[in-house]
């Protein structure tokens, strides 16, 4: 397992990881979550040694990296993709890893082939697309057959074939005792990938919790009802004591309440609906409610989406986790 201890990382008066403090254990796919510039790299980078910590610890299976006998067989990482000799071939590249690492070239063949890189195994990998230069990655991670792993982003820029077969790669690693962690900015992805969340804002731990209890501690369900006899509907609503906000376009969502019940009321009243739907939030909601106040990055045309207590925004989704400088 991995264990974070008070992890803290300063750059100059950035503090870019604020005394973090979770456990990665094996046996399931877990989602590191945070908006841009959230500090997910930078721990990331720390776990595996690459950066000096502030303050604080990461313990890789009881011992810090730098303590690991043979580092590539005990965990595996893709956090650079790019970082890749271009003049290589996939092969050759994984055959330095290997030899370095005292790894039998044997397992070369069978991580590429695992990966779904054995037809161009001898192609150099300065002409390789994103999707082959992350599935080589990939291979890196896999070559110590380690027991730990961790992708940054493993997802960004791959097509949907792509994006499902590391998603079920992910699955089967963990379903085999491994412990998996990926960071992503791909909600609707990570739902569907991990099963145990660590969520961060600007370096700080925001719920280290099951997805399932993310999503329930986190979201919002509500009742959405569209009526051609709007205000009555709100009169009825207002005596009956219920609480409800216009959304737009003659739909109310109301906060509390089953839609059953609401439909019932509407009916005692002779009120037609044109719409009663039961609305939960999307993994996605979830986060931007959570994260909304530690977002570093807002686009200019959706500041409505950062402001506490604002209602989430799950349209601005893509505008506002561009990244930095883009
Ligand atoms: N080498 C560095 N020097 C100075 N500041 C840095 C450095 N690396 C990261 N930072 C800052 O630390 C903070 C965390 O950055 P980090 O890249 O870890 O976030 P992230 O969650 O991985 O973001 P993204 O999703 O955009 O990759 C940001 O404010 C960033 O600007």
């Amino acid at each position: 397992m991995i264990e974070v201890e008070g992890l803290t990382k300063d750059y100059g008066d950035v503090r870019a990881v604020d005394r973090l403090t979770f456990t990665v254990r094996p046996g399931v796919v877990t989602g590191f979550l945070g908006p841009n510039g959230a500090g997910k790299s930078t721990t990331m980078r720390m776990m595996l040694g690459l950066d000096h910590p502030t303050g604080g610890t990461v313990r890789i299976d009881g011992r810090h990296y730098r303590q690991l006998h043979d580092p590539l067989k005990t965990v595996g990482a893709l956090l650079d993709a790019k970082a890749v000799h271009g003049g290589r071939s996939a092969r050759n590249h994984l055959l330095c890893l290997a030899q370095s690492n005292g790894i039998p070239r044997a397992r070369v063949a069978e991580v590429l082939d695992t990966v779904g890189l054995a037809s161009v195994a001898r192609k150099r990998t300065k002409g390789f697309s994103l999707g082959m230069g992350q599935r080589l990655g990939i291979a890196a991670a896999l070559l110590g057959d380690p027991q730990i792993l961790m992708f940054d982003e493993p997802v960004n820029g791959l097509d949907p074939e792509g994006i499902h077969w590391i998603r079920n790669l992910m699955k089967d690693l963990a379903a085999q005792g491994r412990t998996v962690f990926v960071s992503s900015h791909l909600m609707s992805e990570m739902a569907l990938t991990a099963e145990h969340l660590i969520v961060i804002g600007q370096g700080k731990l925001l719920a280290d919790t099951s997805m399932t209890g993310f999503i329930r501690e986190n979201s919002r369900s509500y009742v959405r009802m569209r009526s051609p006899d709007h205000e009555r509907l709100r009169e009825v609503l207002h005596g009956a004591g219920i609480d409800h906000v216009p959304a737009g376009d003659g739909v109310l969502e109301v906060e509390g309440e089953d839609a059953a019940h609401l439909g019932e009321l509407a009916a005692r009243h002779q009120i037609v609906l044109h719409e009663l739907s039961s609305q939960s939030a999307s993994l996605e909601e979830a986060f931007m409610r959570l994260t909304a106040q530690a977002v570093e990055y807002h686009a200019h045309e959706n500041h409505r989406a950062a402001v506490p207590g604002a209602a989430p925004r799950p349209d601005a989704w893509g505008a506002d986790w561009r990244r930095k400088g883009s």
